[in-house]
């Protein structure tokens, strides 16, 4: 399937948003290919972000992400899922909502939370960004970004519904529908 309006679409959330889990289930009803920019940042540090953060520190691991990004910008026909803070940067902002359909998963910082804890594949491989760490962290990182996450997006999808239900949502936006931003 093909939109000339929307080449991409970019997946953004806060950690435990459902990125991965709702941008696999998109990208299968486009037919499309799923790439995670985490996964593929990793890959390419051959190491975890966790280390980069520790080793080479967060200025560093900014600049890779948004190396990464502007590489996954130029790919068609992909469901791109970005990392929590890609937003942070104003150019990276820019360039998401410039290059493809912008879907903001909007989570609560209880339930990014709890989604956070119960993820052993993301759990031990992320650091910690502020030293409160846990729940106050999420509270306090998240109510920050707010913003940021709504300048970047096209639209915004209520996280705690379900992978098929938000991939059919999204669908319906790029296909011209509408929905509300909150
Ligand atoms: N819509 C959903 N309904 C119920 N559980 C979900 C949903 N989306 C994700 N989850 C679960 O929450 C956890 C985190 O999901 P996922 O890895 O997709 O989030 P993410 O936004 O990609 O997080 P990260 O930024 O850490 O990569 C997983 O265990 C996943 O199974
Ligand atoms: O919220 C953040 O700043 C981050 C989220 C993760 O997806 C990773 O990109 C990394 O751990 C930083
Ligand atoms: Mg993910």
């Amino acid at each position: 399937m093909t939109n000339p309006m929307y080449p991409r679409i970019f997946l953004i959330g806060y950690r435990g948003s459902g990125k991965t889990t709702v941008g696999r289930v998109l990208a299968d009803r486009l037919g499309w290919s799923f790439v995670d920019a985490d996964v593929l940042l990793e890959a390419r540090a051959g190491k975890t972000i966790a280390r980069i953060f520790a080793e080479d520190g967060e200025p560093a691991f900014r600049d890779l992400e948004s190396k990464i990004l502007a590489e996954l910008a130029a790919r068609a026909q992909h469901v791109i899922a970005t990392g929590g803070g890609i937003i942070l940067r104003p150019a990276n902002r820019s360039l998401l909502h410039d290059s493809g359909l912008v879907a903001w998963l909007q989570v609560s910082p209880g339930l990014a939370w709890e989604r956070m804890q119960a993820d052993p594949t993301t759990r031990d491989r992320r650091p910690n960004l502020t030293p409160a760490g846990g729940l106050l962290e999420v509270q306090t990182v998240l109510t920050a970004r707010e913003p940021l996450y709504r300048e970047a997006a096209h639209a915004a999808f209520p996280a705690e519904r379900s992978p098929e239900l938000l991939a059919a949502d999204i669908l319906h936006v790029w296909n011209g529908g509408t929905t509300s931003r909150s």
